[in-house]
């Protein structure tokens, strides 16, 4: 069981903003943190690494790293860190950043086994691709047998084939070393598919805990999709406008009224929120 009890005065972009949360965590799981840029995530994950000071108690399988007397540097917490910069040893090899945090050469080559980094242990991190240099430091990370793996935006870097090879190796990893992790994620099909409890983070404190499917499936009114998209352009066509919407790589017709016409400006971002009757699922 992770107990986490942390409180933090943070400088947010509309003045002060306290960082104040309460979780407890079971051993094993995987919870995924989101929330809105400035919510306080990354403080949250640097905090309980350690590289950062906070307010509070956090207990880790019934061993203190942090209360009013104790404050346990960064290395003596058994954490792996995955950050969305990958931050390897740039001077080391694959094998090498990997035997650097313990000399466990079985485990290391288990790891590259696992995701398929194997043929290059020998390279240097400026030869590798980002996902390659993130399934690095994802192995580097899970090389001193962590108590909690935290990752910061793992995968947002990548492009989305490179996301689903990763996320698969995470779910892989996950089910053999049960390491109770806490990744950030703004993805909601990656925290659907990784985590097993969203925790929602706003302004610092905690307004959703629950399930991947009860809290992402929660959708304003009776609406069943719901997209978030720029503005590019209005058009009218006889009598009907149409709105030309970006949403994600895609660009998008919607048939608008002509007070919405009136009212949306060009630029701006929108939700465009459907009910599906009879759609194509390919
Ligand atoms: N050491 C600090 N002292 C005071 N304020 C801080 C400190 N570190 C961060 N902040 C502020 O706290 C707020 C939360 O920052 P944080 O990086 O934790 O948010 P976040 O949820 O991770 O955002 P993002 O999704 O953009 O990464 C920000 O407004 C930031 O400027």
């Amino acid at each position: 069981m992770l107990k986490i009890s942390l409180q933090k005065q943070l400088h947010g972009a509309i003045g002060k903003m306290n960082l104040d949360v309460n979780i407890s965590i079971s051993q094993g799981e995987f919870v995924a943190l989101t929330g809105l840029s400035g919510s306080g995530k990354t403080t949250l994950l640097r905090s309980l690494a350690g590289l950062e000071k906070a307010q509070g108690t956090i207990e880790v399988e019934n061993e203190i790293w942090q209360d009013t007397n104790i404050f346990l540097p960064v290395q003596k917490r058994k954490i792996g860190f995955v950050f969305q910069d990958y931050a390897l040893f740039e001077n080391m090899s694959v094998l090498e950043n990997l035997l650097y945090v313990s000399k466990d050469k079985k485990l290391a080559t288990h790891l590259l086994e696992i995701t398929d980094l194997l043929t290059l242990k020998d390279r240097l991190p400026n030869t590798l691709s980002g996902g390659q240099k993130q399934r690095v430091s994802l192995c580097r990370a899970m090389m001193n047998r962590p108590k909690l793996l935290l990752m910061d935006e793992p995968l947002s870097a990548l492009d989305p084939q490179m996301r689903i090879k990763l996320q698969n190796e995470i779910l892989q990893l996950h089910k053999e070393f049960n390491t109770t992790t806490i990744m950030v994620s703004h993805d909601p099909s990656e925290i659907y598919k990784l985590s097993q409890r969203v925790i929602v983070l706003k302004d610092g404190k905690i307004t959703d805990d629950g399930k991947a499917k009860d809290i992402l499936l929660k959708t304003t009114g009776s609406a069943k999709f719901s997209f978030d998209g720029k503005l590019l352009d209005i058009i009218k066509v006889d009598v009907i406008y149409i709105a030309i919407i970006a949403i994600g790589q895609q660009i998008v017709e919607v048939t608008i009224s002509s007070q919405e016409a009136e009212n949306f400006k060009i630029g701006q971002d929108i939700t465009v929120s459907t009910k599906a009757f009879a759609p194509w699922i390919k």
